[in-house]
């Protein structure tokens, strides 16, 4: 038995990377009895004769999974911003990252389409992305949005870590990974080309080494639904929030209704992004509005 990482899954067959080799794998037909498919990025034990004849044993517990792309373990996310075309939604933003905080994914902001602002607008974008970046999140923002030096401090964080490519459509993920690197690019195109001629039905993703890491060569985003999130606890997947929580009087205060409360002050103070705040609201009543699950009649979830 050895121990690898998938790292390429293809027409229902797993890479998997150990040591310095690839072995091709195939599942045993017990984990599809379990409903349980290896995902790329998974730790698995498995069992080999030959490079190309093994099969996965076992799956090591997971730390996250995304739906799309398919990938288990992931690190951080590269959230691909547009500037404009489609404007610069701090509530698509939010959204991204309470998403990604949930699942204790790391969060990047890369903004693109900066080169489309006048001077005024990428001021104001500027002011604002800077609180993002004062709060934890690495911003990337520059006039030519994939100039060498800002894709290179880019690619400075992809070091030994698992990195996936998400944003809205049409914000510049691909554009992004061509500049990171063409020949990814060049790869999922070919895959997509022999997908649409119907040979393979299996969806394909693959990790690529890059920088010292590995990341997905497929964007993408599961759902941008808060469905798995807890009404109650969807304050702490803001940091701004949780740095003030402390000094909120009420413990587990929902800065909602409260008096007393460290981030209302904070907003009105000018110390914290109103428009976050906003968001949050906002999201506390999608949440609330959600039906119980009971109430759905007929329908599985
Ligand atoms: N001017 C300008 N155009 C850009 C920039 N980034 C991307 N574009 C253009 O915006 C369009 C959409 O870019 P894509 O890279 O295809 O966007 P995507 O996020 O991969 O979109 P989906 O595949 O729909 O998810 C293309 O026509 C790009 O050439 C940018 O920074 N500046
Ligand atoms: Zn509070």
């Amino acid at each position: 038995m050895a121990i690898g990482q998938i790292r390429k899954a293809l027409s229902g067959f797993y890479y998997v990377k150990s040591g310095d080799a690839l072995y091709q794998t195939r599942a045993r037909g017990n984990f599809r009895k379990r409903r349980l498919a290896p995902l790329v990025g998974d730790r698995v034990e498995f069992s080999s004769t030959s490079p190309t004849d093994g099969y996965i044993l076992a799956i090591q517990k997971r730390h996250n999974q995304l739906k799309r792309p398919p990938v288990a373990n992931v690190d951080q996310a590269v959230v691909v911003t547009s500037a404009v075309k489609p404007d610069f939604n701090s509530n698509l933003l939010d959204r991204f990252l309470v998403i990604l905080e949930a699942k204790e994914i790391q969060p990047l902001i890369y903004l693109t389409k900066t080169d489309l602002l006048d001077e005024a607008a990428l001021a104001k974008l500027t002011t604002t992305l800077a609180y993002y970046q004062k709060i934890g999140y690495p911003v990337f923002m520059a006039p030519d949005p994939y100039q060498a030096d800002n894709i290179a401090a880019l690619i400075r964080h992809f070091k030994d870590r698992l990195t996936v490519l998400t944003g809205q459509s049409g914000a510049g993920k691909s554009t992004l990974i061509n500049h990171i690197a063409p020949e990814l690019q060049l790869q999922t195109a070919a895959v997509s080309e022999s997908l649409s001629r119907g040979k393979h039905t299996t969806r394909h993703v693959e990790l690529w080494p890059l920088a010292d890491g590995l990341v997905a060569d497929t964007p993408g985003f599961s759902s941008l639904a808060l469905t798995d999130l807890d009404l109650n606890t969807l304050g702490n997947l803001f940091p701004d929030f949780v740095a003030l929580a402390d000094q909120c009087k009420y413990r587990g205060c929902q800065h909602d209704h409260e008096p007393g409360c460290a981030v209302k002050a904070a907003v009105t103070a000018g110390e914290l992004l109103a428009s976050r705040y906003e968001n949050y609201l906002q999201f506390r009543t999608e949440k609330k509005a959600e039906k119980p699950v009971y109430m759905k009649e007929g329908r599985s979830k």
